[in-house]
């Protein structure tokens, strides 16, 4: 995987949270320092390690847990977010009709880059072409030539022609018809003016949507002196890191370009043509820290506490409020594969039969009804029946939704609040147990 190493610390500091039986400045102390460890041995700068670790501690000890959160899952969230901040924004290139330029230093990897970005738009259904406006190297033209060709890519070069502006030129009519166009240009061993003239002649010509300049991952930090060098030489929209597969220093390269103010729009995972990935800095920090992992482990560490958190008594009696029904949707998201969730559950309203597709769209519905409940007062959350039209009003405005959202959120919650009435019957033995095994999805906390 990639930033192994990295990765595996990371976790490490993680777990310790998710297991620790108290939440304390020591707890938190030592997983500061054990992130600070894995984030310098992956070249992370010492000033943006020093940052992020008082924002982690300060947040950890000051900031309330978010309703539905215990505290180990409070600080292990602060930490994701801070990782998160730390890579920066996700990539700023979209699946829309464009043309890119790569741009680079020698050795960076932008050939094999231009291929594996063109297959990449390809799988998505994008139809691309490669112009080859490396006229500097030899061996640029047949090896990108090659490269396409076994990707079924357009290709656009001419061998031997050094006028590179030109062939770009001539590059781009050939390939109007296509939705996406990339333009190789020639590398150089250092940012010489050479270099920056021809760049700036090309996309005189070119007048790229996406300049991206392609990056080893090697660099480590000094991905940062790049990336400004080469922006201020030619004004770049984004960078790709390549080769993060096959260094420990990637995360250094990452959180460097975002110091830059510049994003990450791809990174480079391995050698083949499927190996680039858009850059989605959650996606990547969820993974990097294998979310699911430790949301398995929390709920380890939290089933045998599930009786006492839940109010059995008062749900028996048909008391759920909708912040009890928040707290149950917070577990849900977390306990991951939400289609063996939803199977297990007699959530009224929310159908048992859906499709993969659909049952994302009750993920991301999920998620919206979050945000609403974050704009309700506590009255509200405790007893939804108060909720009139003109405080519906409110709801949506104060959370940014379509007031039909709002009112949806109610009628799930009175359909769950049914669906839970009917439970009544068993009794109170049956409902413990049913507690132990479903308790997050029943409004117990995890
Ligand atoms: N493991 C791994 N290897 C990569 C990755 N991207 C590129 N490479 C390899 O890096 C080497 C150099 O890449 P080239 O595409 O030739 O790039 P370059 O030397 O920068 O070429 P120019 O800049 O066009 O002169 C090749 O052997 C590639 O296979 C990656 O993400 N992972």
């Amino acid at each position: 995987m990639v930033l192994d190493s990295l990765g595996g610390s990371l976790r490490g500091a993680l777990k310790k949270i998710a297991s620790a039986s108290r939440i304390d400045k020591q707890v938190v102390d030592e997983a500061v320092r054990e992130i600070q460890r894995a984030l310098l041995q992956a070249d992370v700068n010492v000033k943006l390690v020093m940052n992020l670790s008082n924002r982690i501690r300060d947040r950890a000890l000051s900031e309330k847990p978010a309703p539905g959160m215990n505290p180990r899952e409070h600080v292990i969230n602060i930490v994701y977010q801070e990782l998160i901040n730390l890579v920066g924004k996700s990539s700023p290139v979209t699946l829309e009709k464009q043309t890119i330029m790569l741009v680079g230093l020698q050795g960076s990897g932008k050939t094999t880059t231009a291929a594996k970005l063109a297959t990449f738009f390809q799988r998505k259904g994008l139809r691309s072409a490669v112009v080859c406006a490396d006229t500097f190297r030899a061996g640029a033209f047949d090896q990108l030539k090659a490269l396409c060709e076994k990707q079924g890519v357009f290709f656009y070069g001419e061998k031997g022609n050094p006028d590179a502006p030109a062939v770009a030129r001539r590059g781009l009519e050939a390939s109007r018809k296509y939705d996406i166009v990339i333009v190789d240009t020639a590398g150089r061993h250092a940012l010489e003016k050479d270099l920056i003239q021809e760049m700036m002649d090309i996309d005189a010509v070119v007048a790229a949507d996406h300049k991206l300049l392609v990056m080893d991952a090697a660099l480590g930090q000094q991905a940062s002196e790049q990336a400004k060098a080469f922006n201020k030489a030619v004004g770049i929209t984004g960078v790709i890191i390549t080769k993060l597969d096959g260094t420990a220093k990637g995360g250094g390269a990452m959180s460097a370009v975002a110091e830059t103010n510049s994003s990450v729009a791809f990174i480079g995972v391995g050698e083949t043509p499927n190996d680039l990935e858009r850059f989605e800095a959650d996606r990547f920090i969820s993974r990097l820290l294998g979310m699911g992992d430790i949301k398995t482990l929390i709920e380890r560490a939290q089933e045998t506490k599930v009786e006492e958190e839940v109010d059995v008594e008062a749900l028996m009696r048909g008391k759920f409020t909708l912040k009890d029904m928040c707290k149950q949707m917070e577990a849900i998201n977390k306990m991951g594969p939400l289609k063996q969730i939803m199977q297990m559950l007699p959530l009224g309203g929310m159908g048992l039969d859906l499709s993969d597709q659909e049952y994302q769209v009750t993920k991301d519905r999920l998620e919206k009804y979050r945000v609403i409940m974050s704009s309700m007062t506590e009255a509200e959350l405790e007893d939804p029946k108060i909720i009139t039209a003109s405080r519906i009003k409110r709801i949506s405005r104060g959370s940014g939704t379509p007031p039909e959202l709002v009112r949806e959120l109610l009628k799930s919650h009175k359909a769950m609040q049914k669906a839970l009435k009917g439970m009544r019957g068993m009794n109170k033995m049956g409902m413990k147990r049913m507690m132990k095994k479903f308790g997050p999805m029943m409004g117990g906390g995890m």
